[in-house]
C-alpha cells in the first residue's frame, strides 16, 4: 500500500502552523513529513510533538525547506511575505505543491513570489475558507448588479496580533467589488482615512480595519445606496476552516501541472 502524501508545515509554532499540524493528524489522506520555523527559533532541532506539549512524534523542527521536501510532496505555508518568497524558490526547485496562506504582500512582492515559484504548483489565497471564497463570487455579482452609485465599504476585524491591514480577505473582497464595477482596485481604493479627508470619491471602495482580542476574522462588504443598504458578512469562529481549506488545496494540487492557482480553482467556483 502506498503511503499518504507528505506535507511540510512552515511557521509550525504559529497560530496557523499549530492548527495545520492538528488537522493533518486528523486526516487519513495526508501525513506530516516536516515542520519548519525561522532560523534561530527555540524549536529548531527539537521534537515537534514535545514542543507542542504532547509526546515525541519523531518530527524534528528544521529551517531548510529544500531538505524537508526530499520526503514530501507539498508545503503549506502561513508565515510572512519574505519567508514565503524564499519558500517559493525551494518549492519551485523541488517541483512541489506550495499552498500559500500568507498575507500582507506588496505588489512588488507578489510579482517576485510568482516568478520565484516557477516549477511548483503554487496555490495562493488570502483566505482558504469555503465561505469566504463563495462570498467573493457573490460580492462581484452584487457590485455588478448595483453599480458604482452604491458606495462599497469593506470592514474587517481581527485579533490584536495580526500584523497586516487591510486583511488579505478584505483585499480579495475589494478586488471582487472592483471587478463587478469594471475598474481596477488600485485606482479606486480608499485606505486608512484619518483627519480632513474630504468627501468620499464617487466609485471609491473603502477599507476599515478593527484589531482586538482573539477575533478569528470577520468581514463585511457594505453596499450603501440612497435610502437602503445591503451588507454581505462572513464570520470565522474557528481557524480550522483555513487549515482544512489549505489541506484540500494540497490534495487538489498533487499531480497538477506547475503554475499559479487559487482557491477558486480548488473549490471549482
Ligand atoms: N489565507 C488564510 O486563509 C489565512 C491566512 N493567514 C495568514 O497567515 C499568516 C500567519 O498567520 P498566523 O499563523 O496567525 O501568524 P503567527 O505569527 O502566529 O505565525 C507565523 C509563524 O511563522 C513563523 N515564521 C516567520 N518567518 C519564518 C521563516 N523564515 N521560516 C519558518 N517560519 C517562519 C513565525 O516564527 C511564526 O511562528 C499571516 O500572514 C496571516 O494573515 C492566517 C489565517 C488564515
Ligand atoms: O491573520 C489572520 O488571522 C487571518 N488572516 C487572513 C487575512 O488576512 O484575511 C485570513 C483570516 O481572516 C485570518
Amino acid at each position: 500500500m502506498e503511503a499518504e502524501p507528505g506535507v511540510v508545515v512552515t511557521g509550525v509554532s504559529g497560530r496557523m502552523g499549530r492548527m495545520l499540524v492538528q488537522e493533518i493528524a486528523a486526516s487519513d489522506r495526508l501525513r506530516l513529513a516536516g515542520a519548519l520555523e525561522r532560523p534561530g527559533h527555540d524549536w529548531i532541532g527539537q521534537d515537534l510533538g514535545l514542543m507542542l506539549g504532547g509526546t515525541e512524534n519523531g518530527v524534528i523542527v528544521g529551517s531548510d525547506l529544500g531538505a524537508a521536501l526530499e520526503g514530501a510532496a507539498a508545503v503549506v505555508d502561513f508565515t510572512a511575505p519574505a519567508a514565503t518568497i524564499a519558500f517559493a524558490r525551494a518549492a519551485g526547485a523541488a517541483g512541489a505543491v506550495h499552498v500559500i496562506g500568507t498575507t500582507g504582500f506588496s505588489d512588488a512582492e507578489l510579482d517576485e513570489l510568482g516568478s520565484a515559484g516557477t516549477g511548483s504548483v503554487q496555490i495562493r489565497a488570502g483566505n482558504m475558507s469555503l465561505g469566504v471564497n463563495l462570498l467573493v463570487q457573490i460580492t462581484r455579482q452584487v457590485a455588478a448588479a448595483l453599480g458604482p452609485d452604491w458606495d462599497v465599504e469593506v470592514v474587517e476585524a481581527h485579533h490584536g496580533r495580526k500584523v497586516d491591514a487591510p486583511s488579505g480577505t478584505a483585499l480579495m473582497l475589494g478586488e471582487a467589488a472592483a471587478e463587478g464595477h469594471g475598474v481596477r482596485l488600485s485606482d479606486v481604493a480608499e485606505r486608512g482615512r484619518d483627519g480632513i479627508t474630504g468627501a468620499r470619491k464617487p466609485g471609491a471602495i473603502g477599507f476599515s480595519a478593527i484589531r482586538g482580542g482573539d477575533i478569528v476574522g470577520e468581514h463585511d462588504v457594505l453596499f450603501a445606496g440612497p435610502g437602503e443598504r445591503v451588507v454581505l458578512r462572513h464570520m470565522a469562529t474557528d481557524r480550522g476552516i483555513f487549515a482544512r481549506g489549505a489541506l484540500r488545496a494540497v490534495l487538489w494540487g498533487i499531480g497538477k501541472a506547475p503554475g499559479r492557482y487559487d482557491m477558486t480553482d480548488v473549490l471549482g467556483l
